[in-house]
């Protein structure tokens, strides 16, 4: 890796970065973090690679869903319980309908930086610095709370370190269990339209289960029915605290970023010569690159050239997030080019940045069937082109809140005011998640089997 090393970032231009009181200070919490132990494993992220190298050639499929921003306040056992238990819910049913390994990222235990659009924000004539994410500043409109803060950094790593504790006993201490999982959020299914599909489904992994019951295979007899693997993820936004939790494993001497098994970069931040393009390139963990309305085929290419250079893979999930009107038009070509030229990427879709809107009443939403069209067309223009659509990505939650509106309960504009917590972007509640799920198991059933 030429002229690489984690620092190597400080070059470069940089952008949706906060602007430190006292570098001091900073400096103090960078070295105490570098003191701190890894929050996962290199073995762990060459697992994931593996999983991603698979899902890349057709053979599974990726679903990376949770909240858009972590929170410190909201930071507790059953609030990551559920959010657990809806990913695990949807992944068995797109295992069920894709008949293929479905490899679960969670936005978890780490998601806590946010790019912004604006760098203030007024409210009644008095502008403030932007909520940045709790790892930054606090989103409490007041003076005080929006200056950044390094200690932040220090108490999102402890956050980040309890969540994934729970996320692995979750994982490993049978809440995973395939005999229960099939059991839970039944709410969404009273009111839903897809009562009968779920239930069908729900039965079709009953005798399954049955089957292997009497084949001797159970939860005694077999980890994978009792236990599940979940892998964390998040945007590396805050170089700092990247830098910081970057080692070297020692078992290959190659750097990894450990604070997460995969790390994204988002749309504001991938300009190809930035700090945030350098950083990513020489950590070998998966790597995330959001793909905007705007890209050009050459501007993925050039990614691909400087975070892939070996065409590697398992390293690069290329995440689609076009908006439902502008998908058609914008990613067949780029779907073309890196066809063309043999690149192994993941695409996964997100349906939720594309087709966020503001309500009357001002607060941010997103329309359940607009999410549901970015995808529909997702799966259509993947077949149209002859590429693999390989997962999606979605901010979700797994309470009951109203942030989207529309799904079978047909949350309105008038609604969102019941139960909006969101530090940031509004998110699919548990039951509009899993309907989703529903609904885009067809499209992958259709994938897997060559079908449009
Ligand atoms: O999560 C993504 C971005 O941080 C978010 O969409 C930006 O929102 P804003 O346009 O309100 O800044
Ligand atoms: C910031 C995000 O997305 P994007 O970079 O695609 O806007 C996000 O995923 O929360
Ligand atoms: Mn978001």
């Amino acid at each position: 890796m030429t002229n690489w090393n984690s620092r190597s970032w400080r070059e470069k231009p940089i952008l949706q970065q906060p602007d430190y009181a006292s570098p001091t200070e900073l400096q103090a919490v960078e070295q105490q973090l570098k003191q701190f132990p890894p929050l996962v494993f290199a073995e762990e992220i060459r697992a994931l690679r593996k999983n991603l190298a698979a899902v890349s050639q057709g053979k599974g499929f990726l679903l990376q869903g949770g909240d858009c921003a972590e929170s410190f306040a909201d930071f507790n056992a059953p609030k990551i319980r559920d959010t657990f238990k809806v990913i695990l819910q949807m992944a068995i049913v797109m295992t069920f309908a894709g008949s293929c390994p479905v490899t679960k990222v969670a936005r978890m235990a780490g998601q806590y930086a946010k790019p912004r659009s604006s760098g203030t924000e007024t409210i009644d004539g008095v502008e403030l610095p932007i909520y940045r994410g709790d790892i930054i500043n606090g989103s409490d409109f007041n003076s005080a709370a929006r200056q950044p803060d390094p200690q932040r950094m220090i108490q999102a790593y402890h956050h980040s370190a309890a969540t994934l504790n729970l996320l692995r006993a979750f994982a490993q201490g049978g809440l995973a269990d395939l005999h229960k999982v099939h059991k839970w959020n039944m709410s969404f299914v009273a009111a839903n339209p897809l009562k009968e599909k779920y239930l069908e489904v729900a039965e079709q992994i009953q005798s399954a289960l049955q089957f292997m019951e009497v084949l001797g295979i159970n939860s005694d007899t077999n980890a994978t029915i009792h236990e599940t693997q979940l892998f964390t993820s998040h945007e590396a936004l805050l170089l700092s605290y990247e830098e910081a939790l970057t080692r070297i494993d020692t078992l290959t001497g190659l750097p990894y970023d450990c604070s997460a098994h995969m790390v994204w970069i988002g749309e504001r931040t991938r300009q190809p010569d930035h700090a945030h393009v350098e950083f990513m390139r020489g950590i070998h963990n998966p790597l995330g690159v959001k793909i905007g309305p705007t890209t050009e085929p050459d501007d993925v290419i050039r990614l691909l050239d400087i975070l892939n250079p070996l065409n590697e893979p398992g390293r690069m999930t290329l995440i689609t997030r076009m908006g439902a009107n502008n998908l058609a038009d914008n990613l067949p070509r780029i779907l073309r080019r890196v066809k063309a030229e043999g690149r192994h990427v993941v695409w996964s879709s997100d349906p939720m940045h594309g087709n966020t809107v503001k309500a009357e009443n001002g607060l941010k939403t997103r329309n359940f069937d607009a999410i549901h069209t970015e995808l529909r067309e997702f799966f259509a223009v993947h077949h149209a082109e002859g590429t693999y659509p390989g997962g999606v990505h979605l901010e979700m939650t797994g309470e009951d809140v109203t942030e989207c509106t529309g799904g079978a309960y047909q949350i309105s504009e008038h609604d969102l005011t019941q139960r909006y917590k969101t530090q940031c972007d509004p998110r699919l509640n548990a039951d509009q998640v899993l309907e989703l799920a529903f609904l885009v198991a067809d499209s992958l059933r259709d994938a897997r089997n060559g079908r449009g």
